[in-house]
């Protein structure tokens, strides 16, 4: 059977990551996570990359967001917290890789679907998905570190409204907003035109750049406020109306 997480590296310094649960709209169960983190490691180890490229599997999503089978439940904050703390931790490594990383987003993305794409420097999109920090309708929070992130890609006022609203936006609204950079039209090749901004560079000079940008923001600070979220998130977690929120989907299908 296909592993959940692939991961692909190509000789030219581009490495691939695609969630691969097509029929599930690539949303994060627990083994998905757990591959993250074991890729993460190899990439961290590889001084040959110059680009992360994370996607999805198919054209219909990017990512669903945690898997509600995986991720809800009838869990107390401290257990909420246990479970959410690994994907935070892989957010935070990937917002801290040494070289670019981009959200090649495929398609629609849900709550930590675009925490996963907040993680990343930047994000390319498609105009056939949608896209929306919808945790704040299921009754919590952003629960990996997401929202922490998201201060730091767009406007914090932006960001600010963005995640109260917890609405559905067009790729329209997402660049006009600064959060991605470029609207794609179909799924990644290796040999992407899209590409070649970062790929037609030095790995010095992109890790010189990367380097910058992470002495430019405390990582220190980061990852404070992405802890503090998993156990804001968690807190919310036992609130009646996340477990209503969860029920609600699962009882339409
Ligand atoms: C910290 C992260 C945070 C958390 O986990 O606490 C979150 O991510 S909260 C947000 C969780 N995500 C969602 O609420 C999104 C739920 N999904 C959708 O809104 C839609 O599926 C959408 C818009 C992504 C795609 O809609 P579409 O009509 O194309 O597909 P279906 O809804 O018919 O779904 C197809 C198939 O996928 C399963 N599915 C979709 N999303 C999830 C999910 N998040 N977890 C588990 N399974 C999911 C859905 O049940 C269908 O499966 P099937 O077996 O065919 O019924």
């Amino acid at each position: 059977m296909e592993e959940v997480l692939k991961y692909n590296l190509y000789d030219h310094g581009l490495a691939v990551l695609t969630i691969n649960r097509p029929n599930k709209r690539n949303a994060i169960s627990k083994e998905v996570v757990s591959l993250f983190a074991q890729y993460i490691t190899e990439l961290e180890n590889n001084t040959d990359i110059k680009l992360l490229v994370i996607t999805g599997e198919g054209q219909q999503a990017f990512c669903a967001g945690g898997d509600l089978k995986d991720f809800h439940g009838y869990l107390k904050a401290d257990e909420a917290f246990e479970l959410l703390k690994p994907m935070q931790e892989v957010l935070y490594r990937i917002a801290t890789l040494p070289f670019p990383t981009l959200a090649w987003m495929n398609g629609s993305a849900r709550g930590g679907g675009l925490e996963i794409a907040s993680a990343c420097d930047f994000r390319f999109a498609t105009e056939n998905g949608d896209y929306g920090f919808v945790q704040g309708n299921l009754g919590i929070a952003t629960g990996w570190g997401g929202g922490s992130l998201l201060y730091r890609r767009i406007h914090p006022q932006q960001a600010h409204y963005w995640l109260i609203e917890s609405g559905i936006k067009t790729v329209k609204e997402l660049k006009e907003a600064g959060f991605i950079q470029q609207v794609i039209q179909e799924n990644i090749e290796p040999d992407a035109e899209e590409l070649t901004i970062f790929l037609s560079k030095s790995v010095d000079q992109l890790r010189h750049w990367k380097s910058q940008w992470l002495h430019h923001h405390s990582m220190e600070k980061l990852k404070n406020e992405m802890v503090e979220e998993v156990a804001g998130c968690s807190k919310l977690w036992e609130s009646e109306a996340h477990i209503e929120a969860v029920n609600r989907f699962f009882s339409k299908k």
